[in-house]
């Protein structure tokens, strides 16, 4: 039997366990410091055992998932580290930062157990095992950090299991992973919590900021509705390279104003050229940081019962939706409805048979 001890099942370790949970020979047990939260583990089927003694957890695991905000990795490194640890055990984690991480790791005495820091790259602006889903880490892709002491036997093992969860496992450098990630997930979460705090100060004075501001500036900055205490953790974790990045991003604002002040069109043309011309290359679709969406939208006319028949059609055709929205609704357009999907193949699908329906449809 192998025992895989979850600490923290909340959206990303919940995720984890609804993957290991069932599999042959593998018994997943739940820690939380809160007894009614191991309660609800158990109780919402995410993991076989629970307990709120780390030991319990620890003594038995084979596999150890750090699954706590990255403001606790510490604590509960330090806490593991003295409990009777079986032989060959492997540590992990799911921080969002990787450098602290492995620091604390190398700190402590593991004795027969070795430490491998991870980070699936995929996940959500929701939290709690609320959230947590089968399908979440599915094609994402799912860093571990091992170093020059690292056994490859360990890494092997833990990349076997984490197969289960269907995410590509690649290995990168812990340093070189704060650098990326810091770019492309920690520097957009700040600006896009920035921009909407300077339109909501600006909505303090005239609420038509925020009747207009739906669509479009909801959707680009949907990651600034992150778990603030979370992202409190990451943000200062990684603020070396944070304080670099706002430097760099700092001066292509001031680029921007430059090219404004003197009525520079061309220049202006061609940052946006630069810019669409890389945000080609990038492979479109694949599960990212920031998650893709699977969204069509589907003019519809303004007839009782319309939503409940696209549903019905797409149900029958077992074609599942995650998500359905009326965007536009007045008297005197067509509705539009945004559906969502989980992937490109259901997408495909409820596209090819909305339009065979006669429905106008775009993506
Ligand atoms: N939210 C996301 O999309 C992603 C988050 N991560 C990383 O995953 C880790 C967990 O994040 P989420 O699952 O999103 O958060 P979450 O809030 O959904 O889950 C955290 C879990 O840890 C538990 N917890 C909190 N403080 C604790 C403590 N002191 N002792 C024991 N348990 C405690 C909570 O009860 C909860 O079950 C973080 O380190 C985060 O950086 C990694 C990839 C994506
Ligand atoms: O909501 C989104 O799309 C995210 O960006 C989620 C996310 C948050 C933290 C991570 O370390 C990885 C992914």
């Amino acid at each position: 039997m192998t025992n895989v001890a979850i600490f923290g099942v909340g959206l990303i370790g919940g995720s984890i366990a609804l993957c290991l949970k069932g599999k042959p020979g593998i018994r997943v047990i739940g820690f939380s410091n809160r007894e009614s939260s191991v309660q609800k583990y158990i109780q919402r089927g995410v993991v076989d055992v629970g307990t709120t003694s780390i030991r319990e957890a620890a003594e038995q695991a084979d596999f150890i998932f750090l699954c706590v905000p990255v403001g606790n990795l510490q604590e509960y490194l330090e806490k593991i580290s003295a409990c009777k640890l079986k032989d060959g055990c492997i540590i992990t984690d799911v921080g969002s930062t990787k450098s602290s991480v492995a620091g604390y790791a190398r700190s402590v005495d593991l004795g027969g157990a070795c430490f491998i820091g991870g980070h699936p790259m995929a996940g959500s602006e929701r939290s709690g095992v609320e959230a947590a889903s089968y399908h979440l880490l599915e094609n994402a892709f799912y860093v571990l950090t091992p170093d020059e002491t690292t056994p490859p036997e360990a890494v092997g093992r833990l990349t076997e299991l984490l197969s289960y969860t269907r995410a590509n496992i690649v290995k990168v450098d812990a340093d070189d992973h704060d650098d990326i990630v810091g770019a492309i997930s920690h520097l957009p979460h700040m600006i896009a919590v920035a921009l909407v705090n300077q339109v909501r100060s600006y909505n303090e004075r005239n609420g038509l900021y925020e009747s207009l501001a739906a669509g479009g500036f909801r959707d680009i900055t949907r990651i600034a509705s992150g778990d603030p205490p979370l992202w409190r953790d990451i943000l200062l974790d990684n603020r070396q390279v944070l304080l670099r990045l706002l430097r760099d991003w700092r001066s292509g604002m001031d680029e921007f104003a430059a090219m404004l002040e003197t009525n520079d069109a061309e220049a202006i043309e061609e940052a946006f050229r630069q810019a669409g011309e890389f945000r080609s290359r990038m492979p479109e679709r694949r599960k990212g940081m920031i998650h893709s969406v699977y969204d069509c939208y589907v003019d519809v006319p303004d007839h009782p019962g319309i939503i409940g028949r696209i549903a019905s059609l797409l149900g029958n055709n077992r074609i599942n939706l995650s998500n359905i929205q009326i965007i536009e609704s007045r008297e005197d357009v067509p509705g539009v409805l945004r559906l969502s999907f989980r992937n490109q193949e259901y997408l495909d699908q409820a596209i090819a048979l909305l339009e065979e329906s006669g429905y106008s449809v775009h993506q």
